[in-house]
């Protein structure tokens, strides 16, 4: 017996994720006539596998278009899949109506990118709130919601909640927008939080604030959350895990760390290249060689290849071809989908 060290049966060590999608796909059915050629289709996510976990942060990093937000509304169940599927706490979720479907989403809520658009204009935030705290079966007196509309803004530091609680959106900033929708999510007692995009539209000075607000109630509510953003710095201050999006395929994932200081998929180092940095003043994302607005959208045709090949600058022909298969990076969980880090074809034009 180890004295003073107190060893943790395996199954307390091993987190069981909350939320899992495995071979999560979508592919959406465009209309067409014959003059526009007949019907088309966009493959926007294909085959994603992800994890969420209490207390922790996955990351879901990409450009316009890569299918990001089409993950979100299939794990919120927004959307039907065309492939795959998602567990919550283990169980299979399948499509579901009335009471079911309003217990899944109360425990996994929805973060939009637009405070504003996420709020009704013509009710106050008291009206808002409360329903939501009804709705997800609070049965508290009018007192107890009084107390529980308080705790909810000031867990968002929204002080003193008399000076917040009978005004209407269009009263609020931005910023105290968006922290009450964040209440409004808290509201439901979730155990997953899908944040899409939660501070693109904010002015950048109140950016940081929001952010340390969702990773404090990530650790004080043991929340297990999916941060998506096309800012990779963002996200490696964040997300304990970074999956890269390029055109609906995960083409890079590990931890935050790894991925951001050993960037291993080209499309990865492009990202990391146009993110914002002081010591590259006025170089941005369109100007980076290779990436550029809506670069990473879904193809309306599926490429046979890999779906980087026609703008990876180290492409070779089996690219072209084939689609790399998942190979190991390190041995703590960095993957990569990429030929060149593959043992038949490492030592292409790159090496
Ligand atoms: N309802 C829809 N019908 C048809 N195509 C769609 C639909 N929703 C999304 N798409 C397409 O699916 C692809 C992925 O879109 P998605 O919005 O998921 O990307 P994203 O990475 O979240 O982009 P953004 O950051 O701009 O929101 C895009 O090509 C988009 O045009």
């Amino acid at each position: 017996m180890n004295a003073g060290i107190e060893v943790l049966p395996l199954s307390e060590t091993v987190k069981k994720p909350v939320l899992e999608a495995s071979d999560l796909g979508k592919t959406f059915h465009l209309g067409g006539g014959r003059s526009a050629g007949g019907h088309r289709k966009v493959v926007a996510v294909d085959a994603v596998n992800l994890a969420l976990c209490a207390g922790s942060t996955v990351a879901l990093v990409g450009e316009s278009g890569s299918g990001k937000s089409t993950v979100a509304r299939l794990l919120a169940q927004l959307l039907p899949a065309s492939a795959g599927e998602v567990r919550l706490h283990g169980e299979p979720v399948h499509p579901r109506t009335g009471r079911q479907r309003r217990r899944y989403v109360g425990e996994v809520q929805l973060l939009l990118q637009d405070p504003f658009a996420s709020l009704n204009p013509v009710h106050t935030i008291r009206y808002q709130l409360t329903r939501v705290l009804r709705l997800h079966g609070n049965h508290a007196g009018r007192r107890g919601i009084e107390e529980q509309l308080d705790t909810l803004l000031s867990t968002v530091q929204l002080h003193p909640a008399s000076q917040f609680l009978d005004k209407y959106p269009h009263e609020l900033s931005g910023g105290q927008l968006q922290r009450i929708a964040i209440a409004r999510t808290l509201a439901a007692s979730p155990s997953v939080l899908l944040l899409d995009e939660p501070v693109s539209m904010l002015d950048v000075s109140i950016r940081l604030g929001i952010l340390n607000l969702l990773a404090n109630l990530k650790q004080q509510q043991d929340l297990a959350i999916l941060y998506i953003t096309h800012d990779i710095a963002s996200a490696r201050y964040f997300a304990d895990e970074i999956l890269v999006m390029y055109r609906g395929h995960v083409v890079e994932r590990g931890p935050s760390e790894s991925v951001t200081q050993h960037p291993t998929h080209p499309y990865t180092q492009l990202l990391i290249e146009s993110a914002p940095d002081p010591a590259r003043r006025g170089r941005d994302a369109a100007e980076v060689p290779g990436i550029g607005r809506g670069g990473g959208a879904a193809s309306a045709a599926a490429p046979t290849g890999c779906p980087f090949a026609r703008r990876c600058p180290f492409a070779m022909d089996v690219c072209f071809t084939q689609m790399p298969a998942v190979s190991a990076v390190d041995e703590e969980g960095h993957e990569v989908r990429c030929w060149l880090n593959s043992p038949e074809t490492a030592g292409g034009p790159r090496h």
